[in-house]
């Protein structure tokens, strides 16, 4: 990293923004050798392995949802960013699968909110699965005319639903949280030391083999004391994460299928971005391609379903990232806390609108994922 920051840093200004072209050049295409793997050990000096606490998670709670015993995860911290854990895919042979078909099957689906409906009738957006799964389980046959939706898909959004316009969640954009995703998230987020983190928003992203996703920090949310999750199945991407602010340099660094972000603390609000997507390494594919194993304890992916999400996966990455936007006994402004519903553990399970539409903060992102030639990276 040292050398070629040095080299890409020459001019001196906004390290992030020419750090951010410099590994989403096409042609010469980047040298990735100063990108830490987290999984191989390479580029790896700031990286110090860190232990989670196993007695957070029952072990069968742990399969329940597709994740191995905590004890056996491997989690690191990265020096000189606090708060910041990456845990090399914990999950069981098998169960990423039935996350993927999660993610292209299930979640896409209303209530929830993609970018597709912003421009198409909600009829037309109903099953977004079962109008490109039979397309996509065609054997490829040249270059096809029209994309499928699923194709198409660039974000889907769960819980308070993100407004991208204003940059803020509100009251009355909220549609219950998947319950499957909130109990992996929950565990998760235990296991790293945030016993209670209650799951009320996800952002899912798709990116093709020449998205990215611009420079930006998260920090909509009104409660920041809670950690950012991060998951990626699919084909790999370079991750920088920066500082705290914009233009400081960031750290490279690989996400694989199964790949598992924390970002807490001080590191809760760095800035950080995706400017490349790369082809999985050859292990990381076999793993991801595994469906059928038994090992896991969620429910099997049909052979059908999985030859769709096999064909989109393989030049495709999808990163959920499931965040708490209230604290405790938090509401948005202008709306009575009452009016949060909450279960027996905390959850938040509904919201009675309140006087006002309640937006408020901002979430400094410069944009969604964006494909090749419409990206602007700040
Ligand atoms: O795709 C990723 O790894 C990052 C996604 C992200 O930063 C976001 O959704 O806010
Ligand atoms: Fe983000």
């Amino acid at each position: 990293m040292a050398k070629m920051a040095a080299s890409v840093l020459d001019g001196g200004e906004d390290a992030f923004r020419k750090i951010f072209k410099f590994y989403k050049r096409r042609d010469p295409p980047p040298d990735l050798r100063n990108v830490t793997d987290f999984c191989s050990g390479a580029a790896g000096e700031k990286v110090v392995p860190v232990k989670l606490n196993p007695a957070a998670v029952r072990d069968e709670d742990a399969a329940s949802v597709g994740l191995k015993p905590v004890r056996d995860w491997r989690a690191f911290s990265l020096q000189g960013y606090p708060g910041f854990i990456f845990i090399s895919n914990p999950f069981l042979r098998g169960s990423q699968a039935c996350w993927v078909r999660r993610c292209l099957k299930t979640y896409p689906q209303k209530p929830n909110v993609c970018n597709l409906d912003m421009h198409m009738s909600p009829s037309d957006t109903q099953d977004i699965w079962a109008s490109s799964a039979e397309v996509l389980r065609l054997p490829p046959s040249g270059k096809r005319q029209t994309k499928t939706l699923l194709e198409k898909l660039r974000w889907v959004t769960l819980g308070f639903h993100y407004n991208w316009d204003t940059k803020t969640y509100s009251a009355h954009r909220f549609t219950p949280f998947p319950t499957d995703l909130h109990a992996l998230s929950f565990r998760i987020t235990a296991a790293c030391g945030f016993p209670g983190f209650s799951s009320e928003a996800a952002i899912l992203n798709y990116y093709r083999s020449d998205s990215s996703l611009g420079i930006h920090v998260d920090e909509s949310e009104l409660d920041h004391s809670w950690p950012l999750l991060s998951l990626s199945f699919g084909q790999s991407a370079i991750f920088l994460l920066g500082g705290p602010r914009k233009q400081d340099p960031p750290t490279a660094m690989f996400m694989h299928s199964g790949d598992v972000m924390v970002m807490s603390g001080p590191s809760r609000l760095l800035y950080h971005a995706v400017p490349r997507i790369v082809p999985a390494p050859l292990e990381r594919a076999a793993v991801l391609e595994d469906f059928s194993s038994a090992s896991s304890l969620l429910e099997p992916v049909p052979e059908e379903d999985w030859a769709v999400c096999s064909r989109y996966i393989q030049s495709s990455r999808v990163n959920v990232t499931v965040r708490q936007v209230l604290g405790p006994g938090q509401s948005f402004p202008e709306t009575s806390p009452a009016s949060v519903q909450r279960d027996d553990e905390g959850r938040t399970v509904g919201y009675h609108d309140g006087s006002g539409d309640g937006d408020r903060g901002k979430r400094k992102r410069s944009c969604s994922v964006s494909d090749s030639a419409e990206t602007k990276e700040t």
